[in-house]
């Protein structure tokens, strides 16, 4: 158990149930016993990733002053520039090394949800960059059908309703991240984190990560295992809700990101998350007489907003439900 699995998603763009079921069977297979994997074959172009990647760059270079124009930390929605040490993955280290930019689905000010001050729902903060906001609004887009597909694939081999998640997730609280990790200082602290050790929260989490390296895996031995990039791929993950939504059948894996040597590390987490009054309950077909339902029923704001308050001190002082 020393090695994820790369699972070929392409049959999923074309015609052919036989495909859907192999592809399937796969991600069942890799999301029980790992929570983890990679996918190749998906619709999102190289040229995409490199534009990106150079935006990312330009952005994370400009002056903290300039950052700090979309500061997450005063907003109520949860968007913008996250500056090193804003989030603090592991209680049980320092805050992570890294800084961030998050963005989600955009409803404007006069929104009756945002007038309403429905948790997690609010327009996007982007930077005064050019094409930035054409870019990361469409690749958004992009992510969440991505996401959907691969979540359309799941319900095949949980036996539920083909269109189970999609009508779950219209109006999603999916988030579009963009995170640098500056280089650790020493050598020797080598185990300074990026990102500490944690499980995401969420449904599924598709990640780009660009050549550096850092992220580890938790196997079922518990050993912290690479997750090195492989050019073309996403690495795919469930979350904690995931988890719960199947009554552990899927599992949320823990991981971590060491910062990188020498070098700067870019990453792209796309977390794939419901509508936010979406009932997380245990699935049909996922509890039986032997496996009875192990969570109490909550909804996805509710889940989402618990561990929010957990991971950003600041969320707990302005007090931001
Ligand atoms: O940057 C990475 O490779 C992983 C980031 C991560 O795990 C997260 O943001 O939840
Ligand atoms: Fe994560």
């Amino acid at each position: 158990m020393n090695r994820l699995p790369i699972i070929d998603i392409s049959p999923l763009y074309q015609d052919g149930a036989a495909g859907w079921h192999t592809v399937a069977q796969h991600i069942d297979q890799a999301c029980r016993e790992w929570g983890f994997f990679y996918i190749k074959g998906h619709p999102i172009s190289p040229e995409r990733i490199e534009q990106l990647l150079n935006i990312a760059k330009t952005f994370f270079a400009l002056p903290d002053e300039e950052k700090l124009r979309i500061d997450i930390t005063q907003t109520r929605h949860h968007r913008g520039y996250g500056a090193v040490a804003t989030e603090q993955l592991d209680p049980a280290r320092p805050s992570d090394l890294k800084e961030t930019f998050d963005m989600g689905l955009h409803l404007p000010e006069d929104h009756p949800h945002v007038m309403a001050e429905k948790p997690l729902r609010g327009p996007n903060r982007h930077p005064d960059l050019p094409g930035w906001q054409d870019l990361m609004e469409t690749h958004y887009t992009d992510m969440q059908a991505l996401a959907q597909t691969l979540l359309r694939a799941m319900t095949l081999a949980l036996g539920i309703d083909r269109d189970f998640f999609d009508q779950r997730f219209e109006e999603p609280v999916s988030v579009l991240r963009i995170i640098h990790y500056p280089p650790r200082e020493t050598a020797s602290s080598h185990e300074q984190q990026g990102a500490g050790a944690h499980t995401d929260y969420g449904c599924v989490t598709l990640l780009y990560q660009d050549a550096a390296g850092g992220l580890q895996v938790r196997n079922v031995q518990g050993e912290w295992i690479d997750a090195p990039p492989i050019d073309g791929t996403f690495v795919v993950n469930l979350g904690d809700m995931m988890a719960r939504w199947s009554n552990d059948r899927y599992v949320s894996t823990p991981h971590r990101v060491i910062s990188p040597q020498g070098v700067n590390r870019y990453s792209m987490p796309f977390f794939a998350e419901p509508h936010p009054d979406t009932a997380i309950e245990c699935l049909p077909g996922c509890q039986d007489a032997q496996h009875p339902a192990k969570y109490p029923p909550t909804t996805c704001a509710e889940f989402l907003l618990s561990r929010f308050a957990d991971t950003y001190a600041y969320r707990r002082e302005q007090q931001i439900p």
